[in-house]
């Protein structure tokens, strides 16, 4: 069990970039879903001992991993947003520097990483020469050694085309079976594909903490989505909230939320909520905020 207990971290200057977070993560994939600048990436650099924090506490497994970051670096695996690869090195040399570092010997090791993540038959080609979703597959297989206790992956499908994207699901969600796994990210999507729960974070508070499946039937009967001139939009005031603005064959459509569960007009027709839906709700509503988990 991971446990967060009312931390908060204060940058120099001043920016709260956390204000008392508090969450309690079994094992399995756990989201952490939020805009640019939500205090994620903050977040997991305290986790992984590469920040300190200004309060709070942080007990993996009932160990204080603030006071003791040597404990989680043996349990961890991370995969950063930037992650830093020396282009003249091939993937397996590569790999194997990331394992020497973290202290993993044994002779048939990076190269079962490498099959597990698909890399093997690129193992020798130059990693300057990879694909981003090939350098985020070598970054997974670092994370992954080691069979860590926690796995922290900040942004890991960031500009990955779809297929790219897909391959990262299946092993970020292979790893979730072993590990607790905690995934940052800005993108919908990856919580929806891989997340049973997940805390949805603003301005450095938690929002909310919920499933993709129970942030959907909160809305159940409020979604409506129909055409829509912009005039109409702008002259709506505070009867709906617009949760999607999109346009099909060159005409504006939206997908919006009544509070009263009633379509603004008849030509409006009500459509199953989305978690997007969801999450720009959780983003507009500021009375959310205090319904900290
Ligand atoms: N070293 C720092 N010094 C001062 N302010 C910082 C520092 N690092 C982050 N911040 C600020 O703290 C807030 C949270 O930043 P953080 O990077 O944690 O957000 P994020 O949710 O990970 O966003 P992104 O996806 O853009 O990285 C932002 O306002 C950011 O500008």
């Amino acid at each position: 069990m991971l446990r967060i207990e009312s931390l908060t971290k204060i940058h120099p200057g001043g920016v709260a970039a956390l204000t008392d977070v508090s969450l309690e993560i079994g094992r399995g994939m756990f989201g952490l879903l939020g805009p640019n600048g939500a205090g994620k990436s903050t977040l997991m650099k305290i986790l992984t001992g590469l920040l300190a924090p200004s309060a709070g506490s942080v007990h993996l497994d009932d160990v204080d991993i603030v006071a003791r970051p040597e404990f989680v670096r043996e349990k961890l695996g991370y995969l950063p947003q930037e992650f830093g690869l020396y282009p003249h090195l091939t993937g397996r040399q590569m790999l194997q520097f990331f394992l020497d570092l973290k202290g993993i010997a044994g002779a048939g090791v990076a190269d079962a990483l490498l099959a597990e993540v698909n890399l093997l038959a690129v193992a020798d080609r130059k990693v300057g020469t990879y694909s981003g979703g090939m350098r985020q597959r070598l970054g997974l297989a670092q994370a992954m050694a080691g069979e860590p206790r926690l796995v922290v992956v900040d942004e890991p499908t960031a500009g990955l085309d779809p297929q790219e994207r897909q391959r990262v699901y299946r092993l970020l969600s292979e790893l979730g079976k072993k590990s607790t796994v905690l995934l940052s990210t800005h993108l919908v999507e990856d919580v929806a594909v891989l997340c049973p729960r997940f805390a949805v974070l603003r301005q450095g508070r938690v929002v909310r903490v919920t499933s993709p499946g129970e942030a959907r039937r909160a809305l159940a009967g409020c979604i409506f989505e129909g055409r829509m001139h912009e005039e109409e939009l702008e002259n709506a005031g505070d009867r709906f909230t617009v949760t999607q603005a999109f346009l099909v064959e060159g005409a504006m459509h939206v997908r919006l939320f009544t509070h009263a569960g009633e379509a603004p007009e008849p030509r409006f027709q009500s459509v199953p909520p989305t978690l997007e839906d969801a999450f720009v709700l959780m983003m507009n509503d500021t009375t959310d905020v205090t319904r900290a988990a």
